[in-house]
């Protein structure tokens, strides 16, 4: 029995590594699907422009399909980029062979305007696969020229979606909402006779490659046995979080970020464990004499481009106290446990990205001595230099105090002190990578 699923994938390169193969191979990773290949067409791309295509002969497109589905097994399948007329034919004569679900992005146009599917090739398209689809998922202009129809509202997706399943035979279409008016991309599913709208925020980021993606995630999760409608609702959530985090990179239009969907929990749970661990040891060593009056945090961020607010910081819910002549953590580790804390190191990334890991303890002149001496190199902020607009502003301060401190030594710190003000105890806090090296420095100061 073969305990993995499998997703095929008959699309075109993006040798951008943005679209097409690679990222339907990334987003089945994603899954935890093993992926399959059928290559169409190979394309010279980037975020910018695709300067070259050069289309597979259709036989051998065939008979890449052929060679994995009769060896290893299709769970589900998906199409993108067809580029022509003869590759389409000879895809849908042997998809016909098999009984896997199909998926049917019907990739026409790249973000960066080039064509990549041929003008003459869209009857094909229409009379040839969408009949065999399980899903198709056009975007708003490929949903328009599937339906011959103008659409500006969700209520036209819902007219197209329904026109392009009735007049095709596609078992299922959900138009996307990526392009259609209004704050939210409201994606159009109509199925079995009725609707579904499934709602995200429009967020900020890189959309290269999220029609591939978002198709590829819901053949992955078809392979897997989910419904249909539980697949697009876990596929809509991974869009979303692949556009908001996406990778930066390239001169036009960014890709998704497809390893985020797994990358964020696995980087959770390792913070949480390090610094489970960490804690645990500054609770044995028993600094008492460190602990401040508010108490002190210990905290370990994501890394970036993850890093964005308080809830991607670990911290210690309650602080660590002195209890007695003990030193102890009140509560857990969880995400979103440190304010103060939190907010200096999503600071201090900013200049030392690397730096995700911060503690806080009680100041005294002797401690900050002996880190000059132990050779840490010490910083400052002085709260009296506090711009009146920085302090009316709720939570300004520590941001503009940890940058007015690294900006004044104008090399990394590894230890910022406050001296205080009227109802703020002063404070030292040491940085560092991880949990790790912050206990490393705090045990020179002990
Ligand atoms: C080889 C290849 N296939 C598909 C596309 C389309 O990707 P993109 O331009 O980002 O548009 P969507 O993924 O949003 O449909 C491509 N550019 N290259
Ligand atoms: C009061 C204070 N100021 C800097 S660190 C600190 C204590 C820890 O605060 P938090 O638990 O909000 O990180």
């Amino acid at each position: 029995m073969r305990l993995v699923k499998t997703a095929l994938t008959i699309a075109g390169s993006d040798s951008g590594g943005g679209a097409g193969i690679e990222a339907d191979l990334k987003t089945f990773t994603a899954f935890g699907v093993h992926g399959l290949v059928a290559i169409t067409s190979v394309t010279a791309q980037n975020t910018q422009a695709v300067t070259a295509i050069h289309d597979i002969p259709p036989d051998v497109v065939s008979e890449q399909i052929r060679a994995v589905a009769e060896d290893i097994g299709v769970d589900a399948a998906k199409t993108g980029m067809l580029s022509n007329a003869e590759i389409i034919k000879a895809v849908a004569k042997t998809v016909k062979n098999y009984d896997f679900p199909l998926v049917v992005d019907p990739v026409m146009i790249a973000k960066s305007g080039a064509p990549l599917l041929r003008e003459d090739a869209v009857d094909a398209l229409i009379k040839y696969i969408l009949p065999l689809a399980t899903l198709v998922t056009p975007n708003r202009f490929e949903a328009e020229k599937l339906s011959g129809m103008k659409i500006r509202t969700v209520e036209d997706a819902k007219i197209a979606a329904k026109k392009i399943a009735e007049e095709t035979g596609a078992k299922a279409v959900i138009v996307k909402g990526g392009h259609i008016e209004g704050e939210e991309a409201i994606d159009v599913l109509y199925h079995n006779g009725s609707y579904r709208l499934y709602r995200a925020p429009k967020v900020e980021g890189c959309t290269h490659g999220t029609g591939c993606s978002f198709s590829a995630a819901i053949t992955a999760n078809l392979a897997k046995g989910f419904g249909l409608e539980d697949a697009i609702e876990v596929a809509k959530k991974f869009i979303t979080l692949g556009i908001a985090m996406g990778h930066r990179i390239g001169h036009g239009h960014c890709p998704v970020n497809q390893s985020a969907w797994i990358e964020i929990p696995a980087e959770k749970w390792r913070i949480y464990e390090e610094l489970t661990r960490a804690v645990r040891e500054f609770e044995e060593m028993n600094p008492v004499k460190f602990i401040p009056e508010v108490g002190t945090n210990f905290v370990y961020s994501l890394p970036l481009p993850y890093a964005r607010t308080r809830d991607d910081v670990a911290g210690v819910k309650g602080r660590i106290v002195r209890v007695g002549n003990e030193v102890r953590a009140v509560g857990p580790v969880e995400f979103g446990a440190s304010d103060h804390l939190a907010r200096a190191v999503l600071t201090f990334m900013k200049f030392y990205p690397e730096y995700r890991s911060a503690i806080n303890i009680r100041y005294s002149e002797e401690t900050v001595r002996l880190a000059e001496e132990q050779g840490l190199v010490v910083s400052f902020y002085d709260r009296r230099e506090e711009p009146e607009e920085i302090k009316e502003r709720e939570g300004a301060t520590i941001p503009w105090g940890i940058e007015s401190a690294i900006k004044r030594v104008k090399q990394r710190p590894d230890v910022i002190y406050h001296l205080g003000d009227v109802g703020k105890e002063p404070m030292i806090l040491i940085f560092g990578r991880n949990p790790r090296e912050v206990l490393d420095k705090l045990r020179l100061l002990l």
